[in-house]
């Protein structure tokens, strides 16, 4: 048998997936720039990064440092992976509030921020929130609806 062959039928397939990966790389999570009523709006924030960690998923979100955004960030950081906000430039002064984690980055405006934020995820996840959130949600799943994009919304 020559060498060419041989190297080819002990050539291994590469392993499968491990059971924590998943097909999503980044996904986009919108939350309440407060920490909301209940304790356990903060338990979901802070579970949520962890499950992101344990998938090897990396999060992108509206950049602030407060609230239940600052727990999800913070979580996902401290695990490991890449963390990517996006705030409007005008607002960057008011946005951040204490430290912020990973990447920021500045766009032009808050129509800019959600198409960016729209543009880098793999998928949509909410969480408990206000006004912000829910405009978030709402654009995302219409641009679904109008089939500007075919990414998962929960
Ligand atoms: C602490 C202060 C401002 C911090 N505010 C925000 N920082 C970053 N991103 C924000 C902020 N407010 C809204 N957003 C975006 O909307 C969503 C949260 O809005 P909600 O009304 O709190 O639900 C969030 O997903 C961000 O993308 C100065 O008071």
């Amino acid at each position: 048998m020559e060498k060419q062959e041989e190297g080819a039928l002990y050539s291994t397939p590469s392993p499968p997936p491990s059971p924590s990966s998943s097909r999503f790389k980044r996904v986009c999570v919108f939350c309440g720039s407060s920490p909301g009523k209940k304790a356990t709006y903060q338990l979901a924030a802070i579970q949520l990064g962890h499950l992101l960690v344990e998938r090897n998923i990396d999060l992108v979100y509206g950049g602030g440092s407060v609230g239940l955004m600052g727990l999800v960030s913070q979580a996902v950081y401290n695990g490991g992976r890449h963390v990517l906000g996006v705030i409007p430039r005008t607002l960057m002064p008011r946005e951040i509030t204490g430290e912020t984690v990973g990447e920021v980055r500045a766009v032009s405006g808050m129509h800019q921020r959600k198409a960016e934020m729209a543009r880098q995820a793999d998928a949509f996840i909410a969480l408990p929130g206000g006004y912000g959130t829910l405009e978030e949600l709402l654009e995302v799943i219409t641009w679904a609806q109008l089939g500007i994009h075919d990414k998962p919304v929960c």
